[in-house]
């Protein structure tokens, strides 16, 4: 967690009467103020406070929202993460909404309550904490090992430590788990931290290539092997010889294949269609599939001898609905770079955003959060994607975050709990140092969470 006592919010308010009235809303915020665009930005710039409450309507034209909307698209742009709390006067929606709509947090209609902006302000100051750990783990890679990866679930750590493990033995390794789990990303790494790395890392889908081309695609042909085999071609297999081989799906691959397979593993030889000598290949081979291996070989579909040969090291990747804090990890991991990518300056997600992607149960695993997420950075209207650019709706809720202050807090506290212990292996005494509390508070907490 942050350090409460720097908890800076910026009141931008050009009456001097209700400037008073709102310095004294805010408990336990380091309060500063600014009477106009260029004041609030010098502070902004100076010392980025997590929270901005602005009136619309400033100098010169404090008739008009003008100012106020351009001091808040600037603010923004200048520091995308801040959380603006836009004010206006009691009639003025359309301009609250338009503030909204360019990426503002909430908005306020005056008369001033000081108990409700004080609750706004704090469900704000719960969300860019949120936001906050979530890009300072992103900073800090996250903890794991692998390039490509992005988790910070302890289950998916464990999966990362074990193919660090296992990747530099050259053994016959299997990955299992369900499509768009990141199967060929796993593959990749087990290349990339192999002593093949410098070699070929050659992909095939056994599903995707229909049966009768699968043969030759695998093991290659000599001219004249059937007809159109006008010259000689070597296969996938060959084409790896000294890299890795990545099988996936291979639970699809057809009986007959499954045999040549087989022989391929056992013997280090292959065949060409239409050829009569044997080839020795060098290659480390690692398969995946999302099928149920176990039911296909008591159905007659999968050769139990092969599956033993290659399953000599297995892997489980969980699902990315049981990985805890993965799809907001991952969803800001996306935003950055497709924004990038597409020269989109979406400034984040809106708060009913993050709580949809935390509360979606993520049938399509990472492809699925990956092509949302590029869809909405290309298709949202305003600078921050909300929950309705995402597209998908959340059963069971109204897609808003907790409205109850203490629900909230509970949510956020548990969740920066559980990334810090994965951030640390579980290290309390690291962990307590992580969130900034001391190592009795971190223990009471994990009591209060039920967290081991
Ligand atoms: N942990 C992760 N961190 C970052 N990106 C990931 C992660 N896991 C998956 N991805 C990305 O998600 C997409 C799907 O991953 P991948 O192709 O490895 O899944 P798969 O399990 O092999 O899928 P399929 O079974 O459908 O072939 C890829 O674009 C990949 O880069």
């Amino acid at each position: 967690m942050l350090d409460e006592s720097v908890r800076k919010l910026l009141i931008v308010e050009d009456d001097p009467g209700l400037k008073t009235q709102l310095r004294w809303c805010f408990q336990g915020f380091e309060v500063l103020v600014a009477e106009d665009r260029e004041q609030a930005l010098a502070q902004v710039e100076r010392h980025s406070p997590a929270i901005v409450t602005l009136d619309l309507g400033l100098p010169p034209d404090p008739a008009n929202a003008t100012e106020g909307l351009a001091a808040l698209e600037q603010i923004l742009s200048l520091r995308p993460e801040t959380k603006v709390i836009v004010v206006t006067g009691s009639d003025d929606r359309e301009n609250a909404l338009q503030a909204i709509a360019r990426g503002a947090y909430d908005f306020y209609q005056k008369p001033v309550d000081g108990d409700v902006l004080q609750l706004i302000a704090e469900r704000a100051h719960r969300v860019y904490e949120l936001e906050e750990e979530n890009r300072r783990l992103m900073r800090q890679g996250t903890g794991t090992p692998l390039e490509g990866v992005i988790t910070a679930d302890p289950q998916m750590l464990r999966v990362c430590k074990t193919i660090e493990k296992i990747a530099p033995v050259d053994a016959t390794v299997l990955l299992l788990g369900d499509s768009g789990t990141g199967k060929e990303v796993l593959a990749r790494a087990v290349h990339q931290l192999s002593a093949r790395r410098d070699q070929r890392f050659v992909a095939i889908n056994c599903a995707a290539i229909p049966e009768n081309l699968l043969e030759s695609e695998l093991f290659g042909y000599e001219k004249g092997a059937f007809t159109g085999a006008t010259r000689q071609t070597i296969g996938r297999i060959e084409y790896a010889e000294g890299g890795t081989l990545f099988l996936d799906e291979v639970g699809d691959l057809p009986l007959p294949l499954q045999a040549k397979l087989l022989r391929f593993l056992q013997e280090r030889v292959i065949e060409r269609l239409g050829g009569r000598g044997e080839i020795p290949v060098d290659v480390r081979v690692v398969c995946a599939t999302h099928q149920k291996l176990d039911a296909l070989m008591a159905d007659g579909r999968f050769r139990e001898d092969l599956y033993y040969r290659i399953s000599e090291l297995s892997v489980n990747i969980p699902p990315l609905g049981e990985r805890h804090g993965d799809a907001v990890l991952l969803a800001h991991h996306f935003l950055d770079r497709f924004r990038r990518q597409h020269g989109k300056g979406r400034s984040g997600f809106a708060p009913d955003a993050l709580a949809a992607i935390e509360r979606y149960s993520w049938p399509g695993n990472v492809r699925e959060l990956e092509n949302i997420i590029r869809k909405a950075v290309i298709m949202a209207d305003g600078p921050q994607i909300t929950a309705d650019d995402l597209g998908f709706t959340v059963p069971e809720s109204n897609g808003e975050a907790p409205i109850k202050l203490r629900d909230a807090r509970d949510q956020a506290e548990s969740s920066a709990i559980r990334r810090a212990l994965s951030r640390t292996n579980g290290n309390i005494a690291q962990a307590a140092d992580v969130l900034g509390v001391s190592r009795p508070t971190l223990y009471s907490l994990l009591n209060k969470f039920g967290l081991k």
